[in-house]
């Protein structure tokens, strides 16, 4: 490679995904599209700490490698499912420039975690290590009021009132969450029997 070839452009989709739904999917192709990215990857969490009773990690990856297949911009990462450990985005991208120094990434968050960002670790670093784009969310207000506004873009996406906490709930209440996330993920939680008790 040559010191004169463009960089990749490469959005970072950071989520538990349990499951992945297609207020995701939107988030990643939106972003695609308005940064001009050559790909976007998805990371499933390993073990997020501010959540818990999450399930198993290598079925939340199969549900995303199932849902992006079709998509040939979109890949999938197991940077932080095989990583020891609580997950930490500082390590995501960390991991992520070292598999791809001539990257250069964009982190996909939503409304909602965009204003959680203060709480995460190592804060002050990310914004070395990556542009994020924060994308809007039907019930949360889209804001980055004290966040370093050269480092964080906004970015209005078609509003998709989905949550992964509300399929897991539909599917434990025995409604379907068919179109809400693709048809492989529907047919992946009802083959491994998932959700089937959460409340
Ligand atoms: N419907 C949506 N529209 C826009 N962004 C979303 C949407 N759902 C999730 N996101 C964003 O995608 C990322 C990963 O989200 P996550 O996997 O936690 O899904 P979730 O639906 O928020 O899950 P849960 O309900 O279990 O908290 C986060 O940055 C989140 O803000
Ligand atoms: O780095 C942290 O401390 C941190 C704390 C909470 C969430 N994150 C990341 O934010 C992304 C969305 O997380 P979640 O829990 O909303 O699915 C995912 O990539 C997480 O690893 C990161």
């Amino acid at each position: 490679m040559t010191g004169s070839e463009p960089r990749r452009r490469v959005g970072v989709m950071g989520g538990t995904f349990d499951p992945i739904h297609h207020g995701h999917l939107v988030a990643a192709s939106e972003v695609a599209q308005s940064f001009g990215l050559d790909e976007v990857v998805f990371v499933p969490t390993g073990r997020p700490w501010q959540k818990s009773g999450v399930s198993l990690g290598e079925h939340r990856y199969l549900m995303t490698v199932i849902a992006t297949a079709s998509n040939p911009r979109f890949t999938v990462s197991r940077v932080d499912i095989d990583r020891d450990g609580p997950t930490y985005t500082i390590d995501t991208l960390r991991d992520l420039h070292r598999e791809r120094p001539n990257a250069e990434l964009f982190f996909i968050t939503g409304a909602d975690a965009i204003t959680q960002i203060i709480t995460w670790k190592d804060v002050q670093e990310l914004w070395d290590l990556a542009h994020f784009v924060a994308v809007s969310r039907p019930g949360h207000d889209l804001s980055i009021s004290g966040l370093p506004t050269q480092d964080v873009s906004l970015l209005e996406v078609p509003a998709l009132a989905i949550s992964s906490t509300d399929c897991r709930s539909r599917v434990s209440r025995g409604y379907p969450v068919w179109y809400l996330v693709p048809d492989g993920v529907v047919q992946y939680i009802s083959k491994h029997h998932l959700y089937r008790s959460v409340a």
